[in-house]
This record gives structure tokens, C-alpha cells and sequence, in this order.
């Protein structure tokens, strides 16, 4: 297979528009020369036969004027000698007097074109020449009449060279016309053949685009069909393009591409097609394979050739992708279905970490079919009452007082039971489901934790996560205000969380977001703190207040990752942030951390996530008793 965008969904049976502007102008153009030639020749005719009979008219005049007296005293020869000087006339045949009776009086003619003996017989004479008559008067009475015929051989040889001209110049007018056509017809052609690159290519990478690509696919497949092989399509998305786009801006971005797609190119033959098939996801089609541990074995490679920093406007990026992999006919057996279950194996790659290939498998399409079963019904979930809040406790880490509670969402489907928000919130944020969601978390969280303190509690904090798709929601500010003044929870006591990915998704939008609710007196926590994007600038630019420690760090203490937590520590200090230390499952890890300085802790050990009536009766019922 070729990688010649150019070729890849060529018409069959269309004239290129060049060929076509060449027939068509051809055409055009002698048609005009002909309907142009016709009327001028008719044009040209006319005018000619009519300057011909006014000539005739003025001799015929001329003769009635010279001949009153012959005519009158019948003076025949004096008549004659008269005529005669009409010999000289250029086309005359014949020149005649005739008397008031109309008989034949004198004449100058040719052998061939003799006048007949009655002026009636002379002007009804019509051999394609031309005849003309005047009258001979003596003081106002008739005393004869002249007639002249003239020839119109003239006419003819003046016609032909008229047309002989015109031939000529209409040959020149071709021969022009043909030069500045084929002109033309380069540069038509030319415009054509970038038309029809840019039509079928991505101008970013010079790659084949997503119409081009798949145009290919199909011709693969048909031939893979008749021959009886195999294809693989490979899927490849990138997996933090848009961070890079976002901090590095759109020129880095275009760059970072370009090599991406040489990468991608390097890693397959020739024979394969690379296409770029949207913003951050390329198609990678090899037709024929010779079977699945050969696409694997290509994704592979291609996921390698992306493992490496790309040296991008003085920086450095990575660029690691997923790839989804699937085989004709094996896996899928048309290609919309090559496609979905590529896309499917692709959306299994990412969902499983990124920086991976997923192989397509059938059993991803029942996960697949369960995802928008789940997405279908999680929006009933959020109107029909079956989402709770469940809190997780907080606690002083040195006095051990109980500071504050982590709202965390929960769904109990009416037939699956308790669903993991590990699955839903994913589903959520993918469909935007996430905004209502998140917003009545937001309602429902600051609702109950403010009756609490009214019920004669602690004044808790409120901690509430935030996904990117909030953020960028612009009726979000409006929603924590509602929130805020409805359930008269005091703003200080509330703190929004945000991830480090959320944050460097776009960092001007989550700037202007983090100063609103920053200006709303609502503080602001970094969750999952240093499983992330880990660019420390950003502790200085965001308005933050605290920092939580990833789980996955206070499960290695007190063995291992002292050293991360102490710095993280250290920075925080630096920046004048409380730490978080979540997922404190042991007593030595508490320990450890208390030694170490830590301001909260929260984890199972302390208290799991629970309903609020057991969050109530656990920790605030000994206060409000
Ligand atoms: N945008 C929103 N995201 C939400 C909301 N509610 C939950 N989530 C996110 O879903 C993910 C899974 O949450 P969950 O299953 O509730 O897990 C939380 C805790 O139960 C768990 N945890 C707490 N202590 C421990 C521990 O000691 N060990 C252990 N193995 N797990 C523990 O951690 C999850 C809380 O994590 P974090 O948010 O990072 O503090 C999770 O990502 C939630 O964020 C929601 O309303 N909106």
C-alpha cells in the first residue's frame, strides 16, 4: 500500500476539472467562431450587394440625365454613343434606354447579356445579378426610361476573400486562444492537484487526514476481502497533548505533532499507512498482516517510538500514547465495526493507565455496553434519589481532634446495588453528567454539614472533589454561592479539591476559576498531590490553601517514602500550606506522620467514608447529646 493522499479517494470516472475546462473551451470557442463567422459573412454580404445597387442607381441616374434629348428627337446613335462610355463601368453587363412605350430604344451590352426588347421583360429579369431602372423626364413627363444590370461576380470574388480573411483570422484567434488555454489549463491543473492534496491531507503533519485514512481502510479492506488477508488498524491517542497545547501554547503543539507523526512513520514500513484522524489521535492501518502477534508486536513499537522526550522549541515533551488494537476479519468484519472495536480497545487502553496497547476483545464490548448502560441510568440516578453522600473523617493529626469531613458521593443502582464512584465518576465526567452531579453533591454536602453544626456540633470544614468539566462550567461560582447562602455554611469552612491534571488541563481557565472561589472566601486543596502533572511553579502562581498527600505515598511509610513526604512537607511549609495525609490505614504510618509534622490525616484507620446518619451517631451525637 502506497501513502499517496493525493491518490487515496481519486474518483473513478470523473474528468478532471483541467480536461474538462480543455473540451469545454474548445468547444465554446469554435462554437463562437462560427455563429461570429456566419453573421459577419451574412453582414458582409448584404453590404456589399447593397453598395453595388447604389452604384447601379447613380449610373442609371447618370444615363437618364444624358439621354432626354436623344430619346426625344429619337436620335438612336447619339444614344448609342452615349451608352458606350458606360463600358468602363466596373460589373456593368448591360446598359439600356427604353421609350415612354416601354420598347427597347438603344443599348450597350455584353454578348451573354443582352437587354430584352421590353422595359417589362428587362426589370423582370433576375439571373442573381442586379437590375435597376430610372426614369427619363423632360419638364416633369416621362420620356423613357433607363434600366443597367449589373454582375455579381464581383460580390463573389469580394465574398471569398472575405471569408479568406476571415478563416485567417479566426486561425490566429484559435491559435492564440489555444496558447493562453493551455496556460490556463497548467495552472487549473496545478491548483487542482493542491485542491485535491489539501482536500486529503493534514496540513499540520502532511499526514493523510481522517477522510483520506479511511478511504484507505476501505480500499484495504476490499482487497483484503478478495485475497483472503488480514489488516490491523491501530488506533494511537496521545495522552497529555492537551497540557501541552495548553502550557506550551499552539506553535509548540503543531511541532510536537510534526514529530510525533515522523515517530510514528519511522516505526512502521513504508507500506503501512500513517494517518492523523483528529487534534491528538492518529490511524495506523497495516494491510496485509500476517496475523495478531504482528499488530501487537507494531503497536508495540509504535508505543516505544513515543517513550522518548521530543526536543520541542528549546523543551522538552513526552509524548506517550494508548493504542487500540484490532484485526480484520478476526476481530471485526466491516469497517465501522474495525473502527468502534478499535476505538473501544483504544478507550480500554486509556481507561487501564495510558502509555499502553489494549488488544480488542469481545469482552470489551459488554464492558463498553455496560458503560453507556450506566451512563443512560446515572441520569435518572441523580432526579430519582438513589445518590447519597457519604464522609470521610479528617483529623488534627497532633490532637487527634476531629477537624473536618471529606464528602465522597454514592450510587446504589435499584438492581446492581452499590455502584464504585471509581466506575460512575469517570462515566460522568466523559458524558458531563458530572456538572449536575457534582452540583448536587455540592447542595447536598453543604446542606448537611451546616445542620449538623446547627444541630450544637463542631464547626467542620467541608472537603468536596471538582472535576475539570466543573471548572470550566460558567455557572459554577453561582452554583458554590447558592450552595453556600442556602445552607448558611460559612464560606471559610468549605474547600473545593482539585486534581494536578485538572489544574494543567487549561491553566488560565483554572486560574480565573481558582480566584473566584478564592474571592468567595471558599478555599481551595490540591488532591492526589504529586501523582500528577508535579510542576511545582504552579504552588506559587494558584491561590491554594492545602495540599493532600496521595494515598499511594503514606501506604509505603513508614518504610518507604519518607523522603517524598517529608519534601512535600518542606514545600508546603515554604508556601504556607496545611498538608493532607490521606489513606492512613496502619497506626506506625499515623505515627510516622504525627513525628514527621503532618497538620490532618484521614484514611481507614481513622474512619471509613460513611452515611451521614452514621457519621452523625459516630462523631457529633457525644457532642450534641
Ligand atoms: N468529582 C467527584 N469525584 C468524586 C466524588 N466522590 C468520589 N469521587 C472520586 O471517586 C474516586 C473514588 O472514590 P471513593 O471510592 O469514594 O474512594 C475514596 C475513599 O474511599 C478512598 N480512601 C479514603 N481513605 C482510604 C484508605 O485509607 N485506604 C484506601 N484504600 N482508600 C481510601 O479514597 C478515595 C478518596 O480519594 P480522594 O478524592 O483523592 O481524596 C476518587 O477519586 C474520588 O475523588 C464526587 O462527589 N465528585
Amino acid at each position: 500500500m502506497k501513502l499517496l493522499p493525493s491518490q487515496a479517494t481519486a474518483p473513478k470516472g470523473r474528468m478532471p476539472i483541467a480536461a474538462a475546462l480543455r473540451s469545454g473551451q474548445l468547444l465554446a470557442a469554435v462554437a463562437a467562431l462560427v455563429i461570429a463567422g456566419a453573421v459577419l459573412v451574412a453582414y458582409q454580404l448584404l453590404e456589399i450587394r447593397q453598395a453595388l445597387a447604389d452604384g447601379a442607381r447613380v449610373q442609371a441616374a447618370i444615363v437618364a440625365d444624358s439621354v432626354t434629348a436623344p430619346l426625344m428627337f429619337g436620335d438612336r446613335e447619339s444614344a448609342q454613343e452615349t451608352l458606350r462610355a458606360f463600358r468602363y463601368a466596373q460589373g456593368l453587363k448591360a446598359v439600356g434606354i427604353y421609350d415612354q412605350d416601354g420598347r427597347r430604344f438603344a443599348e450597350f451590352s455584353y454578348p451573354d447579356s443582352r437587354l430584352p426588347l421590353t422595359l417589362q421583360a428587362a426589370l423582370g429579369e433576375r439571373d442573381g445579378g442586379i437590375v435597376v431602372k430610372d426614369t427619363v423626364r423632360y419638364r416633369g413627363n416621362v420620356v423613357g426610361h433607363t434600366v443597367l444590370h449589373v454582375g455579381t461576380d464581383r460580390l463573389r470574388g469580394a465574398m471569398l476573400r472575405y471569408v479568406g480573411l476571415l478563416v485567417v483570422a479566426s486561425l490566429g484567434a484559435m491559435l492564440v486562444v489555444a496558447t493562453l488555454g493551455r496556460t490556463t489549463r497548467a495552472r487549473v491543473a496545478a491548483a487542482e492537484r493542491k485542491l485535491d492534496y489539501m482536500a486529503h491531507t493534514d496540513h499540520v503533519t502532511q499526514l493523510p487526514n481522517r477522510h483520506a485514512t479511511y478511504a484507505r481502510l476501505e480500499g484495504a479492506l476490499e482487497e483484503a476481502g478478495v485475497a483472503g488477508t488480514q489488516v490491523a488498524l491501530l488506533l494511537v491517542d496521545l495522552d497529555n497533548f492537551k497540557t501541552v497545547n495548553d502550557t506550551a501554547g499552539h506553535a509548540a503543539g503543531d511541532e510536537l505533532l510534526k514529530k510525533v507523526a515522523a515517530a510514528l512513520s519511522g516505526a512502521v514500513r513504508t507500506s503501512d499507512l500513517v494517518g492523523r484522524i483528529g487534534g491528538d489521535e492518529f490511524a495506523i492501518i497495516v494491510a496485509p498482516v500476517p496475523g495478531r502477534a504482528s499488530a501487537v508486536a507494531i503497536a508495540d513499537k509504535v508505543t516505544q517510538a513515543l517513550r522518548h522526550p521530543f526536543a520541542v522549541e528549546g523543551g522538552e515533551f513526552f509524548a506517550t500514547a494508548s493504542v487500540g488494537v484490532c484485526l480484520y476479519p478476526d476481530d471485526a468484519t466491516t469497517m465501522s465495526e474495525l473502527v468502534s472495536s478499535a476505538d473501544t480497545a483504544l478507550y480500554h487502553a486509556k481507561q487501564s493507565g495510558r502509555n499502553r496497547l489494549a488488544e480488542f476483545v469481545p469482552a470489551m464490548t459488554a464492558a463498553t455496553q455496560r458503560r453507556a448502560a450506566l451512563e443512560r441510568e446515572l441520569r435518572r440516578a441523580i432526579d430519582g434519589g438513589q445518590l447519597a453522600v457519604h464522609y470521610q473523617p479528617q483529623f488534627d493529626c497532633a490532637s487527634g481532634a476531629l477537624l473536618g469531613v471529606e464528602a465522597l458521593v454514592r450510587w446504589r443502582h435499584p438492581e446492581h446495588g452499590p455502584i464504585s464512584p471509581a466506575e460512575f465518576i469517570p462515566i460522568a465526567e466523559e458524558s458531563g453528567l458530572i456538572v449536575e452531579l457534582g452540583s448536587w453533591v455540592l447542595r447536598h454536602a453543604c446542606a448537611e454539614v451546616a445542620q449538623w453544626q446547627r444541630a450544637g456540633g463542631p464547626a467542620l470544614t467541608l472537603a468536596v472533589n471538582m472535576s475539570a468539566r466543573q471548572l470550566r462550567e460558567p455557572g459554577f461560582i453561582e452554583d458554590v454561592t447558592r450552595a453556600l447562602a442556602s445552607s448558611g455554611l460559612a464560606p471559610g469552612r468549605l474547600e473545593l479539591e482539585l486534581t494536578e491534571s485538572v489544574l494543567m488541563e487549561d491553566v488560565a481557565g483554572a486560574l480565573a476559576f481558582m480566584q473566584s472561589v478564592r474571592a468567595l472566601g471558599v478555599r481551595l486543596a490540591i488532591d492526589d498531590f504529586g501523582t500528577g502533572y508535579s510542576s511545582l511553579a504552579y504552588l506559587q502562581t494558584f491561590p491554594i490553601n492545602q495540599l493532600k498527600v496521595d494515598r499511594s505515598f503514606v501506604q509505603l511509610l513508614p518504610q518507604r517514602g519518607e523522603t517524598i513526604i517529608h519534601a512535600v512537607l518542606a514545600l508546603a511549609r515554604g508556601f504556607g500550606l496545611t498538608v493532607v495525609a490521606e489513606g492512613v490505614e496502619e497506626p506506625r504510618q499515623l505515627e510516622w506522620l504525627r513525628e514527621a509534622g503532618c497538620d490532618v490525616v484521614q484514611g481507614y484507620l481513622l474512619g471509613m467514608p460513611m452515611a451521614a446518619d452514621a457519621f452523625r451517631e459516630r462523631f457529633l451525637e457525644p457532642a450534641t447529646a
